[in-house]
């Protein structure tokens, strides 16, 4: 059963063939609705198709690209798609969202023929042009190895399906071996930008066989966010570099986010300040280094009131304080300990989630765990200052974490990622989209094989000039007994990166030979010894 969405747009069982490939990208880049036959009927919104009896022409139009999954993401990304010209297929497996995309898609598009809703998948799939492009959005893990199996026996040699969904990136290489055995191509495909982003343009990262991308690339170039220097998508990589590189960035997010919330929470515990003086200096903030979208909502968040109570406080000190988390955070913290890339910042910023998550214990605990009562300062202004500083110079830390981790990988699976590009495709469309994001561009054109941001010539001015009021605030959280652990890891990491020797070190790797015969290296030769620490003292050299 066939669903078609208004105007003159329907379909009526068989494709027309449209048999290479290169056709097909031909007609991604013209916007031309190539195979598509226009019926002379109109239909309703939600009419069953039937064959069209009285017009004599074979009333068949085929849709561009289909995409399954009309939750939130999927919904609003078919809606983009139409909107900029490409014809759709859309299917749900719970048919009400297809009904709801549908009535969307009457209401919002201007050429809602361009929008065909389906709720039977056979009469989707043979809905869209040959070779077929089929997007999917829906929730990560089996659901999405379910959506495939519905999917292939449908499908033909040539087809192809993109994830994009925040999909574990070995999941979709495991897809794409199985499926390429069946002559089908498979991308995965991180899409950040929330509701809105998948909407109105989401900053895309496609990765998958460069066959594929360039198939799709003029629908994914006109849907993404448009920045300055182009659209927010390029191919990143093969096999499942565009999950890795949505996953990290969600990483950066979880990073970033907490260190909002730590200046957010010192403002208003240390610095006393109000909603009101918050929505400013956040307001402020969003107009320098730190212009971001982050920072834009949460200049938002403190001006909303608490319309529940209605007793004109601020809704965000009625939201309970536990952080949800749906994996991402926790894959970007699982692969910095798999690869050895430290990642202080982001890790704080999981285990913040986690210990919010304590709620209960944490309330029990206030009772019994004594610790100093933070008071109020008297330099408001001064602490504004110091924290602004200490939130830019944490993100530094945060990016170089990121993007570090987004490079070791790379280099480990032979992906050829150009870091660059990637933090260019972040400067719209998605969560982290930031001003600050055309700095990392400039410090990996600079120099590609950058061993950290931290030492690119500019972060290094910014960070020296940032670390007085970064170790003022860092120095206050622990004196005053508040947390601020994303702020504090973050300072460790740059203090521990810029010392050229750790005495720590040095003493945790004496340990490790003491106990375990782990052998050591002097500073002064390249040899490997072993000591007899527990006993005579004696050292041998064990190799070179
Ligand atoms: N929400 C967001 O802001 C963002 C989400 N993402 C990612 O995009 C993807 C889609 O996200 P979102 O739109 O929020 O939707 P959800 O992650 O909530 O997934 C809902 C969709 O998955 C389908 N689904 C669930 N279980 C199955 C199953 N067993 N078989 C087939 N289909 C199933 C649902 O179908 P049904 O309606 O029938 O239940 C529905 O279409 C996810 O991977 C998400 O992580 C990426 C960026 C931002
Ligand atoms: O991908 C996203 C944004 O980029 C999703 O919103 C994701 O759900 C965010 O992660 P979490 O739910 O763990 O906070």
């Amino acid at each position: 059963m066939a669903f078609v969405f208004g105007g003159t747009s329907v379909f009526l069982g068989k494709p027309v063939n449209v048999d290479s490939r290169h056709a097909h990208a031909c007609s991604h880049g013209s916007g031309v609705r190539l195979g598509r036959l226009r019926s002379s009927s109109v239909r309703m919104v939600g009419m069953e198709v039937k064959p069209d009896k009285g017009s004599g022409s074979s009333a068949v139009e085929l849709s561009k690209i289909g995409l399954v999954g009309l939750a939130v993401m999927g919904q609003n990304l078919a809606l983009n798609i139409a909107e900029k010209g490409f014809s759709i297929s859309v299917f749900n497996r719970s048919s009400s969202k297809t009904d709801d995309a549908v009535a969307r898609a009457q209401g919002e598009l201007e050429d809602p023929a361009l929008f065909s809703g389906f709720k039977d998948m056979k009469e989707f799939v043979e809905s869209i042009e040959r070779p077929r492009s089929i997007i999917m959005l829906v929730k990560a893990g089996a659901p999405v190895d379910a959506t495939i199996e519905a999917l292939v026996p449908l499908l033909e040699e040539g087809d192809m399906i993109i994830d994009g969904g925040n999909e574990w990136f070995e999941n979709t290489e495991r897809r794409s071996e199985a499926l390429s055995k069946k002559g089908i191509m498979y991308m995965g495909m991180g899409v950040s930008g929330g509701e809105e982003g998948a909407r109105f343009g989401p900053s895309l990262m496609p990765g998958g066989p460069e066959e594929a991308w360039q198939s799709v690339a003029p629908i994914l170039k006109k849907i993404a966010a448009q920045v300055d220097d182009g659209p927010c998508v390029f191919h990143i990589g093969p096999g499942g570099a565009g999950n890795y590189v949505k996953m990290i960035h969600n990483g950066i997010e979880y990073g970033d986010m907490q260190l909002i919330g730590e200046a957010y929470d010192v403002l208003r515990t240390i610095g006393g300040l109000t909603p009101d003086q918050l929505a400013d200096v956040f307001t402020e903030w969003n107009k320098g280094d730190l212009k971001s979208f982050l920072i834009e909502i949460t200049a938002n968040i403190m001006a909303i009131k608490d319309d529940v109570a209605g007793d004109g406080s601020v809704l965000v000190e009625k939201v309970l304080d536990k952080t949800g988390a749906k994996g991402t955070g926790m894959w970007t913290m699982e692969e910095a300990v798999r690869r050895g890339v430290p990642s202080p910042t982001i890790a704080s910023s999981l285990d913040a989630r986690y210990l919010s998550s304590l709620k209960e214990e944490r309330v029990a605990a206030e009772e019994i765990l004594k610790g100093p009562t933070p008071a109020i300062t008297s330099e408001q202004k001064a602490l504004v200052e110091d924290v602004r500083q200490a939130l830019y110079a944490s993100k530094v830390c945060s990016y170089a974490q990121g993007m570090n981790l987004i490079k070791q990988t790379g280099v480990e699976n032979n992906w050829d990622l150009n870091l660059g590009e990637i933090a260019r495709i972040w400067k719209g469309g998605c969560i982290i989209r930031a001003q600050f994001l055309d700095r990392i561009k400039e410090a990996y054109g600079r120099n590609p094989e950058l061993s950290s941001l931290l030492i690119d010539e500019q972060f290094a001015k910014e960070l020296e000039s940032a670390q007085e009021g970064w170790r003022r605030v860092v120095s206050l959280t622990v004196s005053e007994g508040i947390t601020a652990p994303a702020f504090s890891a973050s300072l460790s990491y740059y203090d521990s990166y810029r010392r050229g020797r750790l005495p720590s070190s040095q003493l945790v790797q004496s340990q490790r030979d003491y106990f375990g015969a782990h052998t050591y290296k002097r500073l002064d030769t390249d040899k490997v010894y072993h000591t007899r620490w527990s006993s005579d003292g004696v050292t041998e050299v064990i190799g070179s």
